[in-house]
């Protein structure tokens, strides 16, 4: 990468020296170093040096997409263009309508949603941006880099198994970043002595990893996924002693892995020394605080680079009188404990399953955190989510390719990139609630945060510890450069850490509103980023080349639903609070514009009543011999037509150009007519529920698979095809399909048995094509009724579905 120019020969001797730090630090050792020299392949960090000071370490480019816009614009004229002619058939016909008014009225509510949703789609992507990022100029500020805190959680060792989470975590240890300013936090939320356990080994193994990663500067420090990605043929410099370091360290990975793979609760109790006896057999949702720091770095660099950084482990305390806020109340833990213990101006986080896929993903984030001239468009740097070993098409929707480059990228061009939950470098004092420097007299900011806070004040919002009060102070009014000194021991720092983290800790604090990860959704992550944005900071997207991170993606149809369902679940809790966007943009520092593109999202399960009433028309139609749309003979027609084809024309257009291929357009096209019926209904009804206070909302952790091809998540043959339980999100949809078969037959039958008034009300050919759609969409449902096994739909979701089917065709009225 950097070493790529022959052209260059020559270095004077105060460059040598920086150049050097630099190289010891990211790439490995002296020798590595003079082997660099020796080829005289040093020139373009070379002359990156020599103008560092003068070169911008990021740029911000607007991308064209002139055709988009005007694509964006015919859909739109063709959604207008229907809702007027609808309107005005209705108008016309009066209340004597020949038709199904009814259908029409409903109808022409549907359709001006769908117009909505467009409009704020089109918002979204207007203006798209990148973020090109320079890190080998920032070769000269070795020293200035700030210090990161990185947090891992984990909540189960079952969905989510020990050794994935090692494996995220060796991949973070091992970042291309001064070891002594890295330190990483694992929270595990299920207690568990075998995620401990496995912890404890990886800390032992990462001695040897972290500086074989960077002699050979090896492309993946993930090693489960290093070694599954063939022979030592990948990722690092050529030569004999390569080939034997590579044998010899995937020998020790093998042992690390067996070791994991064999650990057990009881052998644990017997042999480890009383360390694990805290945990085994603790419950998981009442148990004190266990903090057990696995490494020490203590600030140090290590001979040539060899330092290996800090690594934690906490369990935070859980009782059953407390909520526990599931994600977010981990991630409020993992900022107060590492406040007292590093606290570092930088927080990356991840889940277990996301690992650090570009070795330099830290000193790309720093390009955008530190490579502005006014922190205000630094709020956070977010990597999109990208998923390793992802099955091929995206068969269950799931990949969001097109989502974040054509969503996310255009968020990034008005206030900036939402923050996703995971692979998020934030600032520390962003997360505690600063507002941008020049809002600092703004009235709309709460009073404690404008100036400097008093200790009473800070008392009041950060809770009573006076360690973490300290720290606080030193965040809130420091610079983004100076690195906090780091503590001498982490060990004596333990009782504080445990206070910090006791379940009554943020009773009366502002943890969980204005400070920290925020309380009230599932879907922390898209809540915490508009508290943020709200405050007026704005976000950049971090996305190099090769990606910063990569995680699972969920496969097989129950556990891609349940997480849908918690997604939406968790927007609509953000809808139906005082932090929806609306209110944001009113009463705070939220942009319009970025209040409209979170609006894309945050109503996706408001999406589900309008699509579910819209897909029962066709099917309505037929039965009742009714229509909804123009006949095919009348003008009226090609509006309807052309909007479908042009619709469906413009997203195939998406995925061609986000390189995917047709099979997953359609893959994603009828998910997403999928999910509607299914995981979003559900979370409406469940969020309805809720607000009425009947029910509670629960976050359903989703299963890791380790490896690059998961088997389906259900055991099954065929990974891509869709699998079924007797979860209720699987009724709607079974139901629909049901009644869109049933409707093409009745429908059918009445056409050639020549039946009812011919022509002039019953259906034609859009009611048809709407039901043909619709049974072609819902595919995986026909399959499922043939299926057996985990492929067939079970008999207990048949049953309810027929009923329902049933009950709608009894209350069709026969003309
Ligand atoms: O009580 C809990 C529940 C979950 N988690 C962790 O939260 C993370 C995300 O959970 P996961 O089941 O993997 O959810 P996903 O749907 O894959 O995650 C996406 O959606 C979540 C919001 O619903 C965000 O928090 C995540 O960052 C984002 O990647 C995992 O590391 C879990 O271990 C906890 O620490 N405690
Ligand atoms: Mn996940």
């Amino acid at each position: 990468m950097i070493y790529d120019n022959p052209r260059c020969s020559t270095l004077d001797s105060e460059r040598v020296s920086i150049y050097t730090r630099f190289c010891v630090c990211l790439c490995g050792s002296r020798a590595a170093i003079a082997r660099c020299r020796a080829t005289k392949q040093v020139c373009s960090l070379d002359a990156a040096m020599a103008s560092a000071t003068k070169l911008p370490l990021q740029e911000r480019v607007p991308l064209p997409r002139m055709a988009w816009k005007l694509a964006d614009l015919a859909v739109l004229s063709l959604l207008l263009a229907l809702l007027a002619r609808r309107a005005a058939t209705l108008r016309a016909a009066g209340g004597a309508a020949p038709a199904c008014t009814w259908c029409w009225l409903a109808a022409l509510v549907c359709e001006a949603w769908f117009a909505v949703v467009w409009l704020l789609n089109m918002n979204a992507k207007w203006n798209p941006v990148r973020f090109d990022t320079h890190p080998e100029r920032l070769a000269q500020r070795i020293d200035e880099l700030p210090a990161v805190d990185m947090f891992v959680t984990t909540a189960d060792p079952k969905q989510e198994p020990p050794a994935v989470t090692v494996d995220t975590v060796l991949s973070l240890l091992a970042l291309d970043y001064p070891a002594g300013k890295l330190a990483c936090y694992v929270s595990d939320d299920g207690c568990s002595p075998l995620t401990l356990f496995a912890l404890r080994e990886a800390a032992e193994f990462v001695k040897l990893w972290v500086p074989f990663c960077r002699k050979h500067r090896v492309s993946v420090r993930a090693p489960f996924v290093y070694f599954s990605s063939g022979g030592p043929g990948r990722g690092g410099a050529a030569g004999g002693e390569f080939q034997r370091d590579w044998a010899a360290m995937k020998i020790e990975y093998e042992k690390l892995a067996s070791r994991i793979e064999n650990a057990d609760e009881e052998s644990l109790v017997r042999h480890g020394d009383g360390e694990f006896a805290e945990l085994v057999g603790a419950d998981r949702r009442d148990h004190p605080t266990i903090i057990k720091v696995l490494r020490d770095n203590g600030g140090r660099e290590g001979d040539d680079g060899t330092g290996v950084p800090s690594l934690v482990y906490i369990s935070r305390e859980k009782s059953p009188r407390h909520h526990h806020h599931f994600k977010a109340g981990a991630m409020n833990v993992l900022t107060r404990v590492s406040a007292v213990l590093t606290n570092a101006p930088v927080l990356l986080n991840v889940d277990c399953d996301m690992f650090a896929n570009n070795p330099q993903a830290a000193l790309h984030a720093m390009c955008l955190l530190l490579g502005v001239d006014d922190e205000l468009h630094s709020g956070f740097a977010q990597a999109p989510q990208k998923f390793h070993g992802a099955l091929k098409d995206d068969p269950f929707g799931n990949q969001m390719e097109v989502i974040y480059q054509k969503i996310g990228f255009g968020i990034a061009g008005l206030q900036g990139i939402f923050y996703g939950g995971t692979g998020c470098f934030h600032r520390r004092k962003v997360i505690y609630g600063v507002p941008p420097p020049e809002s600092a007299t703004d009235v709309r900011q709460p009073t404690r945060m404008r100036g400097s806070p008093s200790y009473k004040e800070l008392q009041k919002m950060f809770g009573g510890s006076k360690e973490l009060i300290e720290s606080a102070r030193s965040i809130m009014s420091g610079e983004m450069f100076a690195a906090a000194a780091p503590t001498a021991d982490l060990a004596s720092r333990i009782d504080v850490a445990k206070e910090v983290s006791s379940c009554s800790y943020e009773a009366g604090t502002s943890w969980g509103q204005e400070v920290g990860w925020v309380y009230g959704s599932m879907t922390e992550d898209i809540l915490t980023g508009q508290r943020i944005h709200a405050a007026g900071w704005m976000s950049a997207l971090l996305n190099p080349d090769p990606p910063a991170f990569l995680g699972g993606a969920p496969t097989g149809g129950p556990a891609s639903l349940t997480q849908y369902k918690r997604w939406a679940t968790g927007l609509l809790e953000i809808v139906f609070s005082r932090n929806n966007p609306v209110l944001l943009w009113i009463f705070k520092r939220l942009e319009l514009r970025q209040c409209l593109g979170y609006l894309v999202i945050d109503v996706w399960p408001l999406r589900a009543p309008f699509e579910l009433c819209y897909a029962l028309l066709g099917p309505y139609c037929l039965l009742a011999n009714q229509s909804f749309l123009p006949k095919a003979s009348e003008p009226g027609f090609l509006v309807p037509l052309a909007l479908f084809l042009t619709y469906n024309l413009y997203n195939l257009a998406e995925y061609m150009d986000c390189r995917l291929s047709v099979r997953a357009w359609w893959n994603n096209h009828r998910m997403q007519r999928i999910v509607s019926c299914s995981a979003w209904l559900l979370a409406f009804l469940t969020v309805v529920l809720k607000t009425l206070g009947l029910t509670e909302t629960v976050f359903d952790v989703t299963r890791k698979e380790q490896g690059a091809a998961p088997d389906g998540g259900d055991g099954g043959a065929d990974p891509g095809r869709f699998t079924f339980d007797s979860s209720p999100a699987f009724v709607p949809p079974t139901a629909l399909t049901i009644l869109a078969v049933v409707a093409l037959a009745a429908g059918a039958w009445r056409a050639v048995a020549g039946a009812g008034a011919a022509g002039v009300v019953g259906p034609g050919a859009g009611e048809f094509v709407c039901c043909g759609w619709l049974v072609l969409c819902f595919w995986p449902f026909v399959r499922g009724l043939a299926g057996e096994g985990s492929y067939g739909i079970p008999w207990s979701v048949r049953v309810k579905a027929g009923l329902l089917v049933a009950a709608f065709v009894h209350f069709c009225p026969r003309n």
